[in-house]
């Protein structure tokens, strides 16, 4: 499902008026209807329940006249307060502010601070809020009245069901820079906005209803390049059929370069995640000294012992002996437990250029990176980088706390100037593609901060790219089944303990649960 931005909205919102006649009032109309809907979801029957209407000076708080409108004709008690002199309305939310009046209701201004002992007293008697203070055109911090407003509608603790977005959300970024409306259930128009998919505004939404308003469907999928959010569905077409001739050869060959002494397990999981994902055969190679451990550790993994350091990480003469084994490979996943010695580091630099297949680069081989990123512009074949936010911040040579505001801009540049497909980890993870697309998936939970939860991510992706899914797939599919399977394991084990072998465990219930469902 596409995701916007509030500009492309507003383009997409005036393309249906303007090219397809679609009044505004219509939009609107819909828009306050879609949202009445959920409000009856909450409360059953509405009549007699007391509804408190919150509407800003915009079209959102239009909306929210429209709502009033339609649950005070349900029979429900609505008070509408308005965050602006009547007179300050105009265009569509004008013309609901005057029906509302015409059909002798009051509106209750909310202009002065000593307002908000008025509002106080209504929400303390409401059944439900509806919270149409602003939509995708604020900016910044909510300023007084909304301020005092929005910490009121929190304080209350009662229902809250936000038009188009909760106020104090930024449509375009998520980000939240004052008072913020947290909403149990969000009404969005036509299509998600970036704001409602990622943190902090995420966590403000509650349920996401996708309302349709109207607006003809071609205009809002049209295939182009643009952000996506990923969905199980997407995820159902993507993976490649298993057909009943399969055998292990046809279902491609991993060869994961990984681990270091003490960094066992980060290889071991890599490993695996591979296999869990379905990839035919897996090959995990090691420095030599940790051959032995890795393989009592594995048995359907196969396991080879590459030249290592003094210090148990893989030496620098390793690079023809990987070489060779990337020749019998369909996908190479490298970095998990690496370390950063140099010498491992000077053999990750010559190695990457040099190969030939599809690849996932993860942790240690994208530290090894730090300072020379331009090697990622010279891998020929399609690759795919995983970095946490900790890991970019290396790459660019910036410090960490950089990142987190613009994880957006920051992906979609690092996949445009380094020509890979670049996964951000993180709540939510980001998947930008060189060719303008990105994915942004909605599954996993803060569970998956856990040790060794990225290694499975690193194996599921190259699991599924070497089935033959292409890169920007493999890696938005990869993350989705990841952070399906974390939420799985929340669900069964409790959020905060599950570990890093509990999502290997779910993965082939999670990719049969994706695979099984109808549509
Ligand atoms: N035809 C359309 O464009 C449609 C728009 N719709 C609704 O209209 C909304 C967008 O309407 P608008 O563009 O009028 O914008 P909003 O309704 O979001 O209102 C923005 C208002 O808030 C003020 N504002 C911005 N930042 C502020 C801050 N930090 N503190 C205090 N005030 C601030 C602005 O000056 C502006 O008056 C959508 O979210 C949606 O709810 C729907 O009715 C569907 C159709
Ligand atoms: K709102």
């Amino acid at each position: 499902m596409r995701v916007v931005t509030g500009g492309q909205m507003r383009d997409l919102d005036r393309a249906a008026m303007e090219e397809y006649g679609i009044p505004g009032l219509v939009l609107m109309e819909n828009a306050g209807l879609a949202v009445v809907q959920v409000v009856r979801q909450l409360l059953g029957d509405v009549a007699g329940k007391r509804v408190a209407v919150f509407a800003g000076k915009g079209n959102n708080g239009g909306d929210g006249l429209v709502v009033a409108r339609h649950l005070f004709n349900a029979g429900a008690e609505v008070k509408v307060l308005l965050l602006a002199r009547p007179e300050e309305i105009t265009g569509d939310a004008a013309v609901n502010l005057a029906i509302w009046q015409k059909m002798g209701q009051p509106v209750y201004p909310v202009v002065r601070g000593e307002d908000l002992n008025a509002v106080r007293l209504f929400l303390v008697g409401a059944h439900a809020v509806v919270d149409a203070i602003f939509g995708t055109g604020f900016k910044g911090a909510a300023r007084e009245p909304a301020a005092g407003v929005i910490d009121a509608i929190n304080a209350s603790g009662k229902p809250v069901v936000a038009v188009d977005i909760p106020s104090g959300v930024e449509a375009d970024t998520g980000q939240v820079h004052g008072p913020c409306v947290r909403a149990t259930h969000t009404v969005t128009f036509a299509l998600p906005k970036l704001g409602l998919v990622q943190e902090p505004g995420r966590s403000h939404v509650g349920e996401l209803h996708v309302a349709d308003i109207s607006i003809p469907s071609f205009l809002l999928e049209n295939g182009a390049p643009g952000r996506y959010l990923v969905t199980e569905k997407m995820v159902r077409d993507w993976l490649p059929p298993r057909p009943a001739w399969a055998h292990k050869g046809s279902c491609g060959r991993v060869l994961v370069v990984a681990g270091s002494r003490g960094m066992t397990g980060a290889a071991c999981l890599a490993a695996l995640g591979a296999a869990r994902a379905g990839a035919g055969l897996v090959t995990l190679a090691v420095p030599a000294e940790l051959q032995d451990v890795v393989a009592v550790k594995l048995t359907e993994i196969m396991t080879v012992g590459l030249p290592g350091t003094g210090e148990g990480t893989l030496a620098r003469s390793a690079r023809n002996e990987i070489l060779d084994l990337v020749e019998k490979a369909d996908v190479l996943a490298i970095g998990p437990g690496l370390s950063r010695h140099l010498e491992t580091v000077a053999l990750i630099r010559e190695l990457l250029p040099a190969v030939r297949v599809p690849c996932v680069i993860d942790a240690d081989g994208l530290n090894a990176l730090a300072g020379d990123v331009q090697i990622l512009s010279r891998i020929s074949a399609p690759a795919i980088i995983t970095p946490h936010e900790g890991e970019m911040a290396r790459l660019l040579g910036c410090p960490p706390g950089e990142i987190s505001s613009r994880r957006l801009k920051v992906a979609e540049e690092a996949a445009g100037n380094w020509g890979v497909v670049t996964l951000l980890k993180g709540a939510a993870t980001l998947i930008a593609c060189p060719g303008g697309t990105t994915y942004i998936n909605p599954t996993g939970n803060p569970g998956l901060a856990t040790g060794g939860s990225g290694d499975v991510l690193t194996g599921v992706i190259a699991g599924l790219l070497a089935q033959g899914m292409d890169a920007p797939r493999a890696a938005a599919a990869g993350a989705y089944l990841h952070g399906l399977a974390g939420d799985m394991a929340a669900r069964e084990k409790g959020m905060r303990g599950f570990l890093a072998g509990d999502i290997l465990e779910l993965l082939p219930e999670a990719m049969a649960r994706v695979e099984c469902t109808c549509a």
